[in-house]
């Protein structure tokens, strides 16, 4: 049973997958979405086989590709592996022409926008209209994600709040201890898990991984 204060629907994404074996484990855990990395900068990126493989194998509708300012021709041959979702990281002032060609690429449905927001900036409403997803991630200044830092929880409940319209998905730092606290105070309805259940990037730890879903109650 998940803990009283959680909302019963809460989706779970795996982030930074390189392995069969473990996205097993995650979706048999009760994974709601797989987070393969393709940003070849990332200490946790797939290779293309990698990446196919994986795709291959996870179910529709759970495939997430994370990539970050991906180009518009790299994101067709991304999507040509079978990606369901797209999460692309980009800074807050990336350029609408930008914004409207992954658009255009992958759907506005399809389309998960993790927006880089340094702290105090005011949440960049212009990009609402090109994505139904937005992945509120903690903020790093020298990188786009898996930076294994908490973000600011508060805030992410206001902006989710704010723009109830969209779909808000809370990362940075999760694990099994903050869990359940993370998503109590933010009210996520969408939470991401990577550097928090790995035992070195790119590979999860199981135990860890079975720890953060039993926390949840599944
Ligand atoms: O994880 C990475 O290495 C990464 C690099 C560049 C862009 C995005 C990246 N990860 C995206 C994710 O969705 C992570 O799960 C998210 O940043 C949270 O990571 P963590 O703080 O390790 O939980």
């Amino acid at each position: 049973m998940p803990p009283p204060h959680l909302n019963s629907e809460l989706k779970i994404k795996v982030c930074g997958l390189t392995r069969w074996e473990d996205a097993e484990l995650a979706l048999e855990l009760g994974a709601d979405y797989c987070g393969v990395i393709v940003y070849p900068k990332s200490p946790r990126a797939a290779t293309r086989q990698q990446a196919w493989e994986l795709c291959q194998r996870i179910p529709a509708g759970k495939r997430v590709m994370v990539d970050v300012n991906t180009g518009a021709d790299e994101l067709e041959n991304w999507a040509d592996l079978g990606f369901d979702h797209f999460q692309i990281h980009c800074d807050i002032d990336v350029n609408l022409a930008t914004l409207a060609a992954w658009r255009g690429i992958v759907g506005k449905e399809q389309l998960w926008l993790a927006p880089k927001i340094p702290p105090g900036e005011a949440f960049p409403q212009t990009m609402l209209e090109f994505a139904d997803t937005i992945l509120v991630d903690a903020y790093h200044a020298d990188k786009y994600g898996g930076s294994g830092q908490t973000g600011n929880w508060e805030l992410f409940a206001e902006w989710a709040t704010l723009y109830a319209h969209k779909r808000f998905v809370l990362a940075g730092g999760l694990n099994p201890d903050n869990v359940t606290e993370a998503v109590r105070v933010s009210g996520a309805e969408t939470a991401d898990v990577n550097s928090g259940v790995e035992s070195q990037p790119g590979i999860k730890d199981h135990a860890k991984l079975r720890a953060l879903f039993a926390a949840l109650g599944r």
